[in-house]
């Protein structure tokens, strides 16, 4: 079965949304310029209404070690997923220090630019394929040419995102086969705000493949 991450959440009812239609992530954004953005102090009492069997992925962008530390402790994530320009050394030492599951976003232009994900073997636990940063470094709602996948030796597991909605999702996994579709900003009425509704689609399209 497709793991299915929602991010940017950002209210009690539209996790539990989420979690009612069958999602295995949920995401909470700690990114000032983002529409979905979520204090520390939120995020840690909203972390708190995810049940167990749910993961709770804290998102950060080029956040400093001080804030890093802070979320972390605060929020007690079960995975951290990085989004910005971090480096293979810092997921490495964040996953070293948490023990938690570290992912890293890359945009992925072409064949050549996958390349780059090799620079992250042994220093994250998963890679997500997004399209490139835009006005945002991610939840542009962009999707990418997802062929650039087709034939790559995968050697560290790895995510699709970028654009993904309840239209494209069945055939972005028949496409890529991937493991784990994550989805924001093709999920919401405006800017920031989920729609249950498309959240429930988006669910039920991913678990039909
Ligand atoms: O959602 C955001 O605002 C965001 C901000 C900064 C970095 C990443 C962000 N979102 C992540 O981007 C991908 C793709 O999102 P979308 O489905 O295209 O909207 C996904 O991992 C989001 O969690």
């Amino acid at each position: 079965m497709t793991k299915i991450k929602i991010c940017g959440l950002s209210t009690p009812e539209t996790i539990e949304a989420a979690v009612n239609a069958g999602a295995t992530h949920i995401g909470l954004v700690n990114y000032q310029k983002s529409p979905r953005f979520v204090s520390v102090a939120d995020a840690a009492r909203l972390r708190q209404t995810v049940p167990k069997h749910v993961k709770t992925v804290l998102l950060l962008v080029n956040e400093t070690a001080e804030n890093t530390a802070r979320a972390i402790g605060a929020i007690k994530p079960d995975i951290v997923q990085f989004h910005g320009g971090e480096t293979p050394e810092w997921t490495s030492l964040v996953r070293k220090q948490t023990g938690l599951e570290v992912w890293r976003a890359l945009g992925v232009r072409d064949a050549a630019t996958l390349e780059k994900s090799r620079r992250f073997e042994g220093a994250v636990d998963r890679i997500l394929f997004d399209s490139p940063a835009k006005a945002l470094p991610g939840g542009n709602g962009e999707t990418f040419r997802w062929d650039v996948l087709a034939g790559f030796d995968h050697r560290t597991p790895w995510g699709l995102a970028g654009g993904l909605t309840p239209d494209n999702v069945a055939q972005a996994i028949r496409e890529t086969r991937t493991e784990l579709v994550d989805a924001s900003s093709g999920l919401e009425s405006a800017p920031g705000v989920k729609d249950v509704d498309r959240i429930a689609a988006f669910c039920k399209a991913a678990r039909s493949v």
